[in-house]
């Protein structure tokens, strides 16, 4: 069922806004260099030393003092006419003219000239040498919280000396699906389903920030429903259901969400398809996001209330909508907002042919999902349109 018993549903755009109000905010964890890659950066990133921290040779050749011709000594002595072999890398003492680079210089017996290849100044002042603090200097700032770490992210903290970054964690996420007629692999039978949701939740929930714990499968029970919600909310931030969310004698949602005293913040939405699509709070603040049964259905819930949870939960930025130009006009639904899987052709869209709420056809095929108010719209006109996780 939807929106028939459960009350009017709540408007599209108020729906999101008060799934995001409902998540507490992100956590913060101090975590590995390695591990932080693809969380959101919640403290700056500071040198903890001056980068480059000491002066090295950019080249392998000589570190050279004063005018040619060079007698190969020792670095000790910054006599001016001596000269050392350096590698890249290598620490250089303050004082020196430049490196002469290998290809540019010969040596015989003791003494090093330029050949033919080195210009008539080289090295020029400070030539092949890489000073201290010229990338950050100590207590620098060099990424600012509120970015994505990246692998470069990573290595520049690694250059100042840190181990561990402070992050937002991605929210724990705990995965159960309903349905007795639910059949995991190979061909159903007349009567049962494929499961639409095992091989595809976990990576469309961490593409929207979040991280799956667990897929659990629960038959049409009530107290296995309890149940699996109270082990489901022991380890997860947000419990994500599929299915059950009608009122018929197969649906134990609603009656288990009652038992463990959990409030509804979201009854249903006004929106098709994925109208029954609910949000409750458990009396530990865990929130369990309900997806009707529908693939399509789901779907369309996860990304309207799902993503701004998931957002919240994560300290990422909600996923927002863009706008985009029809190709077509566009029925509305007089007391919802219809949420259309559509493809581009000549940068405009058109919804795809299949919008059912059992089908994925239409998605599988779709550059983004448009949201139609309920007056629809006209060709020509431009509409709001969610972008697919996948494609962003
Ligand atoms: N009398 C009414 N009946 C229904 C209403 C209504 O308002 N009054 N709403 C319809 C709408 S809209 C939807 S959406 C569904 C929601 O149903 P549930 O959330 O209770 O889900 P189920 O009944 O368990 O399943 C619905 C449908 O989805 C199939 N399903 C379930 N799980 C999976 C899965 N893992 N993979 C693929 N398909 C799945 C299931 O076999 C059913 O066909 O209720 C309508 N009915
Ligand atoms: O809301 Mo249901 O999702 O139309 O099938």
């Amino acid at each position: 069922m939807s929106s028939g018993k459960g009350g009017p549903g709540i408007e599209w755009h108020e729906a999101r806004r008060l799934a995001a109000a409902a998540a507490s905010g992100p956590e913060i964890a101090v975590v590995n260099l390695a591990e932080s890659i693809g969380l959101m950066l919640a403290g700056d990133v500071v040198a903890q030393q001056s980068i480059p921290h000491f002066a090295s040779s950019a080249m392998d050749g000589w570190a050279v003092v004063g005018e040619e011709p060079w007698m190969l000594g020792s670095p000790d002595s910054l006599t001016p006419g001596s000269a050392w072999p350096v590698v890249t890398g290598q620490q250089l003492p303050i004082g020196i003219r430049g490196v002469l680079r290998s290809e540019h210089g010969a040596v015989d017996g003791r003494e090093l000239r330029p050949n033919e290849r080195a210009t008539s100044d080289e090295p020029r002042p400070g030539q092949h040498v890489r000073l201290p603090a010229t990338e950050a200097t100590r207590g620098e700032i060099v990424v600012t919280a509120g970015c994505i770490v990246n692998p470069a992210h990573v290595a520049l903290a690694a250059a100042c000396g840190l181990d561990e970054l402070t992050v937002h964690p991605r929210p724990t996420v705990a995965i159960l699906t309903t349905g007795d007629e639910v059949t995991a692999a190979g061909l159903p039978s007349a009567g049962s389903v494929r499961d639409s949701f095992g091989p595809q939740l976990p990576s469309v929930i961490a593409m929207l920030g979040g991280s799956v714990h667990s897929t659990t499968r629960v038959g049409d029970d009530e107290d296995a429903t309890v149940a699996a919600l109270t082990t489901a909310a022991a380890v997860a931030r947000l419990v994500v259901t599929t299915g059950g969310t009608g009122h018929s004698s197969a649906d134990h949602l609603r009656s288990s969400l009652a038992r463990l005293g959990a409030t509804i913040v979201i009854p249903a939405l006004a929106m098709r398809p994925g109208a029954p699509t609910m949000l409750a709070q458990l009396p530990g603040g865990q929130l369990v996001l309900c997806l009707p049964g529908n693939p399509l259905a789901a779907l369309m819930g996860l990304f309207t209330a799902g993503g701004p949870v998931l957002a919240a939960l994560s300290g990422r930025s909600e996923i927002s909508t863009h706008r985009i130009r029809l190709a077509t006009d566009v029925a509305g639904s007089p007391t919802a907002t219809r949420l259309l899987p559509y493809s581009l052709g000549e940068k405009l869209a058109s919804p795809t042919p299949w919008t059912g709420s059992a089908m994925m056809r239409g998605l599988a095929s779709a550059d983004g999902v448009l949201v139609v108010p309920p007056e629809g719209a006209a060709a020509g006109s431009e509409l709001d349109a969610l972008p697919l996780p996948w494609l962003r």
